[in-house]
């Protein structure tokens, strides 16, 4: 019998031709684990050659059709670019920094900017980004609302350096702002957004990842957490990645422009290097004749606190009455949405005063930029005259916006081509479909609920008109 025999220990060991029998759920394990180690040393480094090869000749391809070819920054591996920044150097400092105050090992606060960084870096899919993401957000937008482009210099914005980073700078007035923007801004490139804490819910953290945004923590204080998130941004925008920011840090919950929030543009600011790449903000406004979650922005407004909890009921019970109608052929749409470009700000050639703090007055440019090219629509001026002279005769409504309109025309302010009696008589359908008005024999006045839903549209154009000072001052104080 063949076999080694160890002396020493007084065992024979003759096994080598012997018949092991065991149980089937251990032979399936072994089977199992030979297969796995076979295909990640053998099978799976070609698999993943054969689908990166395939990424690649997918994104040469759209890199023929896209004014703004995506850059390598953003089709980095994932796991490199999260080792790129926690060995970043100003990121190591901070690590060193936050286990000296902390008391804790350099390891263990490594482990904390690793999670961080984890946490932020998205992982780009170019696939799943325009034939998903953008065919989507075509369909949606369009399938829920007229879209209308307003104040957009083709000339201007196709002047853009092809080098340089764009950021995109939006007003924040619903969760679609980010769908139509995709949708609009499809064919020049991908865009990639920073997206609150509210998102990172599974499953639509990895799918917002794979859309290219990045995560960030409002109101964390934790110098380590913001040294991560500053070199994440500041190594994007070098790298030339198209980006979309909300300085107002969240959805308006009365229809007028929120302060700006200066930490994100800070760090772009702080980092700006004319020599290596320039950086042209963007300015965007987006206004609509129905914001889809008005009713629970205004209850967050009027009971004081930041929550948007809708029910699952809630939801469902509004998804399938939409459906319903859908079915029944009788939707007919939100209206319009509209969407314009102002006046792009270079940062080369921007000069704060000699008093003036760069990042705050680059926050105010821009955020005085997005007011003066928002899109005034039917709903928003109709509320507005509604509001100024309730009850009013549906003739008196038609001339006051009439007048109205003739006036923002000639300050030539991106305004509804209609004529003013069809879209007077357009929202106020939509309005009374609502219950917000009621209109008898004689005149049209706001219902109580009406009331609050009218002012939230209102505000979102009242400083275009006499008495914009004091609204506008808010929109250029530093946020709190
Ligand atoms: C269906 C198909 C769809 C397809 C398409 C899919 C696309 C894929 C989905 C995308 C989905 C996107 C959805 C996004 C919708 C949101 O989630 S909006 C909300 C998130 N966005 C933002 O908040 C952006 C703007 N916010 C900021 O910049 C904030 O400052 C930060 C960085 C987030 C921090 O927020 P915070 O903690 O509240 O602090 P805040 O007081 O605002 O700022 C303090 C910082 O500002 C600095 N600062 C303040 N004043 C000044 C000053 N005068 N000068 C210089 N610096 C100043 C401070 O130094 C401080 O910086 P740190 O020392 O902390 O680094």
């Amino acid at each position: 019998m063949a076999g080694f025999t160890f002396r020493r220990f007084g065992v024979t060991f003759s096994f080598m031709t012997q018949t092991v029998s065991l149980p089937l759920w251990a032979f399936i394990l072994i089977i199992l684990f030979a297969a796995v180690t076979f295909a990640s040393h053998f099978l799976f480094p070609s698999v993943r050659w054969f689908f990166r090869k395939r990424a690649e000749r997918v994104i040469a391809r759209l890199n023929e059709r896209l004014q703004r070819p995506i850059e390598p920054f953003k089709l980095a591996r994932r796991y490199d670019m999260i080792q790129r920044l926690i060995y970043d150097p100003v990121v190591t400092e901070a690590i060193v920094e936050h286990a000296r105050k902390e008391g804790i090992p350099e390891n263990v606060a490594f482990e904390k900017a690793r999670r961080y960084a984890r946490e932020i870096v998205p992982s780009f899919s170019a696939t799943a980004y325009f034939t998903i993401g953008t065919r989507l957000a075509r369909w949606l937008s369009k399938s829920l609302y007229r879209i209308k482009l307003g104040s957009f210099d083709r000339k201007r914005l196709n002047e853009i350096d092809p080098d340089a980073t764009v950021v995109f700078v939006m007003n924040h007035r619903s969760n679609m702002d980010y769908v139509l923007v995709t949708y609009l801004a499809a064919r020049a490139g991908a865009l990639s957004y920073a997206v609150g804490e509210w998102a990172r819910v599974w499953p639509l953290a990895p799918l917002i990842r794979m859309m290219g945004a990045y995560f960030i923590r409002r109101k964390s204080r934790g110098n380590l957490y913001r040294k991560v998130l500053a070199r994440y941004v500041q190594m994007a925008t070098r790298g030339g990645v198209s980006q979309a920011v909300f300085p107002e840090g969240g959805l308006s919950l009365n229809g007028f422009l929120a302060p700006p929030r200066m930490g994100l543009l800070n760090y772009i600011v702080e980092d700006f290097d004319a020599e290596r790449r320039e950086v042209i903000f963007v300015p965007v406004a987006i206004n609509y004749d129905r914001v889809l979650e008005d009713s629970i922005l205004i209850a967050a407004d009027q009971s004081g606190t930041r929550r948007f909890r809708p029910s699952w009921g809630s939801v469902v019970k509004k998804v399938l009455r939409h459906l319903w109608l859908r079915v029944t052929r009788r939707f007919r749409g939100f209206g319009t949405a509209s969407v314009s470009f102002g006046e792009p700000l270079e940062l080369s050639k921007f000069h704060a005063k000699i008093d003036e703090d760069l990042t705050e007055a680059i926050a105010k440019a821009l955020m005085q930029r997005i007011a003066d090219v928002t899109p005034v629509l039917g709903v928003p001026i109709v509320a507005r005259n509604i509001l100024k002279s309730s009850p009013i005769a549906r003739d008196d409504l038609i001339n006051c916006v009439a007048q109205e309109l003739e006036e923002l025309t000639k300050r030539r302010l991106p305004c509804p081509r209609r004529k003013p009696d069809e879209l007077v008589n357009d929202a106020l359908s939509r309005l009374r479909g609502r219950q917000l008005i009621i209109e008898d024999d004689s005149a049209i006045s706001p219902t109580d609920r009406g009331q609050a839903v009218l002012a939230f549209y209102a505000n979102s154009i009242a400083h275009h008109f006499d008495a914009p000072a004091a609204k506008l001052s808010e929109i250029s104080a530093v946020a709190e």
